[in-house]
């Protein structure tokens, strides 16, 4: 399954993702190519819609601390629901679908969040620091929401000036 990268401002990051019913072959294949697609592209996060599937999936890979991410850390989420938030952090965020711009965001400390495996399995799961980050990261794209929809109004406008820019050159180089 080939997937390619939705970049901001492309419309199809502000769709809603549906709700997967279907525990089945077709949703195993869709994991099983995002997550050397998040490798490749150095990610840690990424959400199905991401890749143009509007669905309410997403895959976590947090580095350890020798900055490896190896295949037992990664988490796979299926209609994933915070049922409990608490605390705040700020951290400089990035994102596959924004390239070159990082800003800091403020999220919840901590979360506990209920979701499915890939085979439809419900899995109860508490985290912090840099996980509940990435957890609450991409639960937003689910909801079309992305880090750059947090930003104050000014912030927002130095970001849209600086990626206009970035766009630009990327037309050049081709
Ligand atoms: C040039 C450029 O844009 O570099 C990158 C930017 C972001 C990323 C990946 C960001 C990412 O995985 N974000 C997941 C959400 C998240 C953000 C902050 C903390 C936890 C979880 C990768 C980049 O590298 C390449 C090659 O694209
Ligand atoms: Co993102």
């Amino acid at each position: 399954m080939k997937l390619n990268i939705v970049t901001y401002p492309d419309k199809i990051l502000r769709q809603k993702s549906n709700e997967v019913e279907k525990f089945d072959e077709e949703l195993h294949e869709l994991l099983d190519a995002m997550y050397p697609f998040m490798m490749q592209t150095n990610g840690i996060g990424l959400a199905a819609i991401q890749v143009a599937h509007p669905k309410r999936v997403l895959i976590i890979n947090i580095p350890d601390e020798e900055d490896e991410q190896s295949d037992e850390n990664l988490i796979e989420m299926i209609n994933p629901v915070i049922t409990e938030k608490n605390g705040i952090t700020t951290y400089q965020e990035g994102c596959l679908s924004v390239p070159t711009f990082y800003e800091d965001i403020e999220r919840f400390e901590e979360v506990r969040v209920n979701y499915q495996d890939r085979f439809g399995n419900t899995k109860t799961l508490e985290a912090n620091g840099l996980l509940s980050i990435a957890i609450q990261h991409e639960m937003d794209h689910l909801e079309g929401i992305l880090f750059i929809d947090k930003l104050s109004y000014s912030r927002r406008k130095k970001f849209e000036k600086e990626y206009k820019k970035y766009q630009k050159e990327l037309k050049l180089k081709k």
